[in-house]
């Protein structure tokens, strides 16, 4: 069919990319739009979530000192050779966390010790309490129950002074924060946060908090948006809705550009007359790529815009349907500005899959990939069962409340059925 003015052609030529294929033009995207961001000096009660700046060496050996990891009596492993199955000891002195005894432990002699308290000098090894039998200065205890060396935390055993504690590139998880902690730090070195302006375009939106009209829906893409990249330790910049004409469009994302690090919109993606993010971008920046092969998310768009001074700004255009929206952003979104933010490498931000088996047949259709709600359930001894029972429309948020998986149906597969192994991506691990 030949198009004319009257009746434009609504064929869609764009072919779908794999998403391997996306995932390899955003790395490109990334690499393009990469930039050392500023640091700051932090208190670490503030750093969870944010992305450290600098290799972290440890100035000090952790834990500092050998310590007993038992409640018990430390003594010389030595002593464990002699003939006889009891060893009977003179009990010299006692240890505390945070009260250690300074002297030096002779053959025959014991140290009453707690759990944390430093090592004497002469010992080696800390029998636990439960295996004693204590009498006036004096301890006994069965000599073929303890191993020499046994219950001593070994100085440096964490970390030695001088070795590499924490790389830069690490975001700051509450284990992280701890290590940093332990080595006596009360601030850290991070990136400043990545600015992500999240903006909505569509006439049909109405704020939340703003009385309902008729055709018209409430916004959800940007609180979800906003609250996604928040999770990430990243800032969201809110640019507000933007109306569905193109001018309009224009002027938000370069106005966009001046104050972010990157831009993420949703709506207007698709074929329809109102879907204008496409020729905006390609007025103030680039278009990489559209069109995704998978579901929900098939109008996935990305590119550059141009930011402050010339540099590329990573742009992505997400489809207006809200699972559509939070779909794309976790698989192809999220990775991109955990590296943008200063994080290590693709595979340090990749999600992990975890197997599981069906609970019945899924239907799909090879060509694609699909991203199908599910909710997921332990199974003692065996693999977790999950259960894609929930709807599957890309409007539907509630399902995505109910849910808390999301079963990978890869490009080639066709139907699976029940009882299959499937892989999965559990939720909870992506913000
Ligand atoms: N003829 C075709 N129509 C559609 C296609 C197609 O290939 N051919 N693709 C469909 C798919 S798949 C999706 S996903 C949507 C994506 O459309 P857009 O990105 O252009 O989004 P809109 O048309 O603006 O909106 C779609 C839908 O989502 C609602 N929406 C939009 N923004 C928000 C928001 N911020 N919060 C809540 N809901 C929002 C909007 O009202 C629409 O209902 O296109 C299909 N159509
Ligand atoms: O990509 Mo759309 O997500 O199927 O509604």
């Amino acid at each position: 069919m030949t198009s004319s003015p009257n009746h434009p052609s609504h064929a869609d030529t764009t072919p779908d990319l794999h998403v391997d294929e996306v995932h390899q033009r955003i790395a490109r995207l990334v690499a393009r739009g990469r930039k050392d961001l500023p640091t700051e000096q932090i208190a670490l009660g503030e750093a969870v979530g944010r992305i450290l700046a600098a290799d972290v060496l440890s100035p000090v050996s952790v834990p500092p000192h050998d310590n007993a990891a038992m409640d018990g009596y430390a003594f010389s492993g030595a002593a464990l050779q002699s003939a006889g199955a009891e060893l009977d000891l003179r009990v010299v002195g006692k240890a505390r966390a945070g009260a250690p005894w300074n002297g030096q432990l002779g053959p025959g002699e014991a140290l009453r010790i707690m759990t944390g308290a430093v090592m004497p000098r002469g010992a080696d090894t800390v029998v636990p309490q439960e295996l004693c039998q204590p009498q006036a200065d004096r301890v006994r205890f069965d000599r073929l129950r303890v191993v020499a060396g046994a219950h001593c935390r070994k100085a440096g055993e964490d970390l030695r002074a001088g070795g590499l504690a924490l790389a830069a590139g690490t975001r700051l998880a509450p284990a992280a924060l701890g290590l940093l902690a332990s080595l006596g730090q009360a601030e850290v070195n991070v990136r400043r946060r990545l600015r992500v302006a999240v903006l909505s375009t569509g006439d049909e939106l109405l704020q939340p908090g703003e009385p309902p009209r008729p055709g018209a829906i409430y916004d959800s893409n940007r609180t979800t948006l906003s609250a996604l990249v928040r999770s990430l330790g990243l800032a969201p910049l809110d640019l507000g809705p933007v109306p569905d004409r193109a001018d309009a469009l224009a002027a938000a994302l370069t106005d966009a550009g001046r104050q972010a690090d990157v831009v993420i919109s949703s709506g207007g993606v698709s074929v329809g007359e109102a879907d204008h993010t496409r020729s905006a971008l390609a007025a103030s920046g680039e278009l990489a790529f559209w069109h995704v092969a998978m579901r929900p998310g098939r109008p996935f768009a990305a590119g550059v815009l141009t930011g402050d001074a010339g540099a590329p700004l990573p742009f992505f255009g997400l489809p207006g349907n809200p699972v559509a929206a939070m779909v794309s952003f976790l698989v192809f979104v999220r990775p991109a500005l955990l590296q943008l933010a200063g994080c290590g490498a693709a595979e340090a931000v990749a999600p992990p899959l975890v197997r599981a088996r069906t609970s019945r047949a899924l239907r799909k259709r090879p060509g694609r990939t699909e991203y199908q709600r599910a909710v997921l359930r332990r199974v003692p001894g065996a693999l977790p069962v999950v259960d894609v029972a929930l709807n599957q429309s890309s409007a539907v948020l509630s399902a995505m409340v109910a849910a808390d998986a999301l079963v990978v149906l890869p490009h080639d597969q066709g139907h699976v059925d029940a009882d299959e192994e499937v892989d999965v991506l559990l939720l909870d691990t992506l913000s």
